[in-house]
Order: C-alpha cells, then sequence, then structure tokens
C-alpha cells in the first residue's frame, strides 16, 4: 500500500494534481438521459438551466446493441451543447462488461474538459476504484487535461455495501455514491421487483387490542433502505464525500417519490437522481432547505453569539451542538441561493417573517 503522504499524488505523470476537497456545487437532482434517444437528448439543451446535474446514461437501459451509439450521441451532445453552471457527467458501463474501457477512453479524449464526473456502476471494492483510478489519470495526461474528472460510485451489490468504507476512501478522486436499490435488491436476493420506495408488505403491526381481536390493528410501513442510506451517509460523511439517494422508478407515483427523496434529504444525502423530466422539479424542492428551517436556523446561530452556552428561544434549547445543526442547514442554503434567484428570493422573504 503507497504512504499516506502519496494519496494526494497524481497516478501519472502530466495528469492534474487531485482534489483536496470536494467542490461542492448544486447537485439535487442527477437527471438521467440516454444519450443515443434522440427525444431524449433533444430535451438536454432545454433541461440544462432546470438541472443541476445531467447524466449520460450508457449504462442499464441503454440496450445491448445501442451502446455504441449511446456513448457517441453524448459526445455529440457534450460538444455541441452550452452547460451553463450545470455539470455533465456520465454512467459508465460496469467494469466487466465489453464496453467499459472504451467508455473511458472515447469520453475522457473527446469530452474531459467539459466531463464533470464519471459514475461508476456496480463498485464492489476499492480496487475497483483504484482501476479506474490509474486509468483516468493516464487518460488526462493523454488528453491534457487541467482538472481531474471525479468519481461517483453506486452501491448496488452486498459486497460493495459490506466495503462501503473502503470505496469511499479509496482515493481523492472520490466524488460521491448513489444507492443502486434494483441492482441491489437482486444482488441481496430480497423479494422486491420494485426500483426504490417502499413495500407494502415490508411493514409493522400495531400490537394486538387487549379489549379484543376482532378491533383493527393499524400498520405501519418500514423504508426497507434506511439501513443502506445510513450506512452510505456515514461512510461519506467520514471521508468528506457526497452521498446520494438513487432512483424511484414508480415516476407516476410523485407523492411517494417525494417522500422517499425526503427521507434521504433528511438523513443527510445532498440529492437523488431524476429518470424523468417530472422528477427534475421534485428533487428541486425537497433538497433545498425549507425557507422557515433556514430562518429559524439563522435565528439560533445568532442568538448563540459565539456558539457556546445554552439558551432557550421559542421553548427549545439551543447549545453548542444545536449551532451546528444550523450552520449545516444555512451553509447549504446559501451554497444553494448562490446559484438559484428563485430561492434566494424565498430565504430572504422567510427572514423577514
Ligand atoms: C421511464 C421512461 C422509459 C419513460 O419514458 P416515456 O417516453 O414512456 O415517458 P413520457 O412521459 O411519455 O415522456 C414524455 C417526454 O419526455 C421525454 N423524456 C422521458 N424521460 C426523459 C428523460 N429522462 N430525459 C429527457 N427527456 C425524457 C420523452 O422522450 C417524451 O418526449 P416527447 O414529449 O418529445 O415525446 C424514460 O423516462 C426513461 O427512459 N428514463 C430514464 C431511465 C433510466 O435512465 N434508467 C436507468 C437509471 S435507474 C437504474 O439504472 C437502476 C440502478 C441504480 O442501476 C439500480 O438500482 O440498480
Ligand atoms: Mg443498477
Amino acid at each position: 500500500m503507497r504512504s499516506a503522504k502519496d494519496f494526494f499524488r497524481p497516478l501519472a505523470v502530466g495528469a492534474p494534481d487531485p482534489v483536496r476537497e470536494v467542490p461542492f456545487r448544486p447537485s439535487r437532482m442527477i437527471h438521467f438521459f440516454d444519450p443515443g434517444n434522440e427525444k431524449m437528448a433533444a430535451k438536454v439543451p432545454s433541461l440544462a438551466p432546470k438541472a443541476d446535474v445531467l447524466l449520460g446514461n450508457l449504462e442499464d437501459a441503454v440496450q445491448a446493441d445501442r451502446k455504441e451509439a449511446a456513448r457517441a450521441g453524448l459526445v455529440r451532445i457534450a460538444k455541441a451543447t452550452d452547460f451553463g453552471e450545470t455539470q455533465l457527467w456520465t454512467r459508465i458501463n460496469s467494469l466487466d462488461s465489453p464496453w467499459a474501457l472504451d467508455d473511458l477512453l472515447t469520453l475522457v479524449t473527446e469530452i474531459g474538459h467539459k466531463l464533470d464526473v464519471v459514475m461508476v456502476p456496480k463498485v464492489e471494492d476499492a480496487a475497483d476504484i483504484h482501476y479506474v483510478d490509474r486509468l483516468l489519470a493516464q487518460l488526462e495526461a493523454k488528453a491534457g487535461l487541467t482538472r481531474p474528472v471525479l468519481v461517483h460510485a453506486i452501491l448496488e451489490t452486498a459486497t460493495g455495501v459490506a466495503n462501503v468504507e473502503e470505496i469511499a476512501g479509496a482515493s481523492p478522486r472520490m466524488q460521491g455514491m448513489s444507492l443502486g436499490p434494483a441492482d441491489l435488491a437482486a444482488s441481496r436476493r430480497m423479494k422486491t421487483t420494485r426500483v426504490g420506495g417502499g413495500h407494502p408488505g415490508y411493514l409493522v403491526r400495531q400490537d394486538p387490542n387487549p379489549e379484543g381481536d376482532e378491533l383493527p390493528r393499524a400498520t405501519y410501513q418500514q423504508d426497507l433502505w434506511h439501513y443502506t442510506i445510513a450506512r452510505m451517509v456515514d461512510a461519506c460523511a467520514a471521508y468528506g464525500i457526497l452521498p446520494y439517494y438513487g432512483p424511484f422508478g414508480d415516476i407516476r407515483d410523485t407523492t411517494a417519490c417525494e417522500d422517499q427523496f425526503r427521507n434521504a434529504f433528511l438523513l443527510g444525502c445532498v440529492g437523488a437522481w431524476s429518470l424523468h423530466p417530472v422528477q427534475i422539479d421534485i428533487a428541486k424542492r425537497v433538497f433545498s432547505p425549507e425557507p422557515a428551517d433556514v430562518a429559524w436556523a439563522r435565528k439560533v446561530i445568532d442568538a448563540m453569539g459565539d456558539g457556546t452556552g445554552a439558551v432557550m428561544i421559542d421553548g427549545k434549547m439551543q447549545d453548542d451542538a444545536t449551532v451546528k445543526q444550523c450552520h449545516v442547514v444555512v451553509e447549504l442554503a446559501e451554497a444553494l441561493a448562490a446559484r438559484d434567484p428563485e430561492l434566494a428570493k424565498a430565504y430572504a422573504a422567510a427572514e423577514k417573517e
């Protein structure tokens, strides 16, 4: 194993220096499109101003005989589109597929200067990241790139979840991680055929009523993904990278999508995937702190002075720890508002109330 001192050295002569901190850019939704699908590709320029991240998907959901067309489509779209502040990501094919090598060779060489993040599916351990890390460094050097392309891992195998910490810390190139609930369910032999979200059979039931069995007993649906998201969030926070909920496949059920996204937001995720344009606004709403929460957090920070001690605000105790919670909310709100004038207005209005 290399010395800790070498962690931030480029892995190829001429490759850009790795980043010391993951740059925080809004990524409330990673919007997936198939670059080989002409109808979807045509929508990319109009989606660019609305989405935080646009991701050209080359892996699952792209038919095997359309892989090359999707890759070529992404090169074409990236060259032709002005993405403004919106990030461009790609999801390459899995490392054991016949396409992954050409995905990286083509994309870094042709559009590496426009590509912010490469999402790698089915990552199982640090070795998968090390392979991509070195290859990207070689390709960046060859292409003369001046900033590194970052890497995002999908957590979608039981082995990947077991190794989540080593994946998170495998390279300074690691930007973040997403839950891949469909492949993960299959890998774990879970008995759900849904893409993310709950399941009516996964529940707890109220105790029997002592007055008699005939009275109905309430049931409460539980979150199948709570354990995995919580593990992922901890691993990401420990290594300074960003956690994301993945896809919610029931496109028509916008209410349940919003609920699942909000659970992830409250647990620490910074964003989720959107598979259909209708999910972009849901993610934008959910992953932006509520104006009232931001106004409250500012009030606590103001009242706490140097951030130590204990005070009472509106009947609630505040101390050194709660002020840190409030800083989390305000820092996120400010980072988002800096690029979203509507949000900035909503936060300013809530402040005055
Ligand atoms: C679900 C589908 C088939 C419904 O597509 P549709 O055409 O039936 O829907 P629609 O409501 O009729 O579409 C309306 C319009 O929006 C367009 N449209 C529709 N979607 C998009 C989009 N994403 N981006 C841009 N445009 C889009 C569509 O082309 C159409 O255009 P039109 O008005 O000109 O006719 C379609 O939305 C789609 O293919 N979405 C992406 C699916 C995808 O990327 N799946 C892979 C990610 S999830 C995953 O991999 C799992 C994971 C992590 O690996 C693991 O858990 O293991
Ligand atoms: Mg998958």
